[in-house]
């Protein structure tokens, strides 16, 4: 399945939903912030946080309502939970007893399951699950998306049009969310981690750390479009950078020497067994 942009139509937010973000920290946020940009009124949106000092700096960044969560249950059509897993039980008990069957409960959350949300909420609420990433702060992010039970086609428009606007999007069945979740859930960290392991090798060759960074920076930038646009395979673009008895052969031969690719697929493994781990509240 290839990931798809948003159609002109979907980034158009319909103006009859009201959309809660429960629990906006990082990632919630930067959801907040990414509808605001592709339109939504801030008088649409809502949003919840634990501590009072919190709310008020949502408030004043976004010029949107902090309330609590009974209040943002009863108030919005879309709730979406953004409260770290070993959280998502303890906000469950305080909106259920608040949340009409027909609200559509967007999760973030690694890990938990959708069926954990259905069991805890009116019979019959729509769950879709989402794992999105920290680039929808810059609307690159990666949303990865599966319908529970009771989510139909609307229900996975309706969490489209949200998530569209601010990158890429892909519907998966949920048995792949805990895969998808090591991928690109967590994987602008390991790009990160690369950089700033390339740019202490650029120290260690003699480069201030300022230049070291910008050209790996710009470097990472150029290989990532030209993996999106050029439509060629990896391998073949780095084929087209390794030249014979060149440099960049010498350094693909230390990679394979030290196990890169195996420990990539170990790490990725990894996080795809946390993922699973957390379902059980671990
Ligand atoms: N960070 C990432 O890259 C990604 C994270 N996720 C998922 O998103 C979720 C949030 O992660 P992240 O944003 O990193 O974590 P954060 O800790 O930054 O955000 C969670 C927020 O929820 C608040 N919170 C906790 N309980 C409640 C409650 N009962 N009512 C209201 N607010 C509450 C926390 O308050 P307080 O500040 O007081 O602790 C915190 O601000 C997790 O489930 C994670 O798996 C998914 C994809 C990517
Ligand atoms: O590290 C985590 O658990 C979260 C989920 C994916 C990215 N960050």
């Amino acid at each position: 399945m290839t990931p798809t942009t948003a159609p002109a139509e979907a980034r158009t937010p319909g103006t009859a939903q009201k959309v809660a973000v429960l629990g906006a920290g990082k990632i919630g946020e930067a959801l907040l912030s990414g509808m605001i940009r592709a339109g939504w009124a801030p008088a649409d949106l809502l949003v919840t946080a634990r501590r009072p000092e919190r709310a008020a700096e949502l408030h004043e960044r976004h010029g949107v309502e902090a309330v609590s969560n009974a209040h943002a249950a009863k108030a919005a059509d879309t709730l979406i939970l953004a409260v770290k897993p070993q959280d998502m039980g303890a906000l469950l008990d305080e909106l259920a007893p608040h949340t009409a069957a027909d609200r559509l409960v967007i999760s973030a959350a690694a890990g938990i399951p959708t069926a954990f949300f259905e069991e805890r909420l009116a019979e019959g609420t729509a769950v879709v699950r989402v794992m999105p990433n920290t680039p929808v702060l810059v609307d690159e992010g990666m949303s990865v998306i599966s319908a529970g039970r009771h989510a139909d086609e609307s229900h996975l428009a309706r969490t489209e049009a949200i998530f569209q606007p601010v990158g890429k999007t892909l519907r998966v069945p949920e048995k792949h969310q805990d895969a998808a979740t090591a991928l690109s859930g967590s994987g602008p960290a390991y790009f990160y981690y690369l950089v700033e392991a390339m740019t202490d090798a650029g120290i260690l060759l003699g480069l201030p750390r300022a230049q070291a960074h910008d050209l790996i920076v710009q470097s990472a930038i150029g290989a990532a479009v030209m993996l999106r646009d050029s439509g060629e395979h990896p391998v073949r673009l780095r084929e087209a950078v390794t030249s014979p008895a060149g440099t960049t052969i010498n350094a693909i031969r230390e990679l394979e020497n030290h196990g890169v690719r195996a420990a990539l697929i170990a790490a990725l493994e990894a996080a795809r067994d946390r993922s699973r781990e957390l379902a059980s509240g671990a």
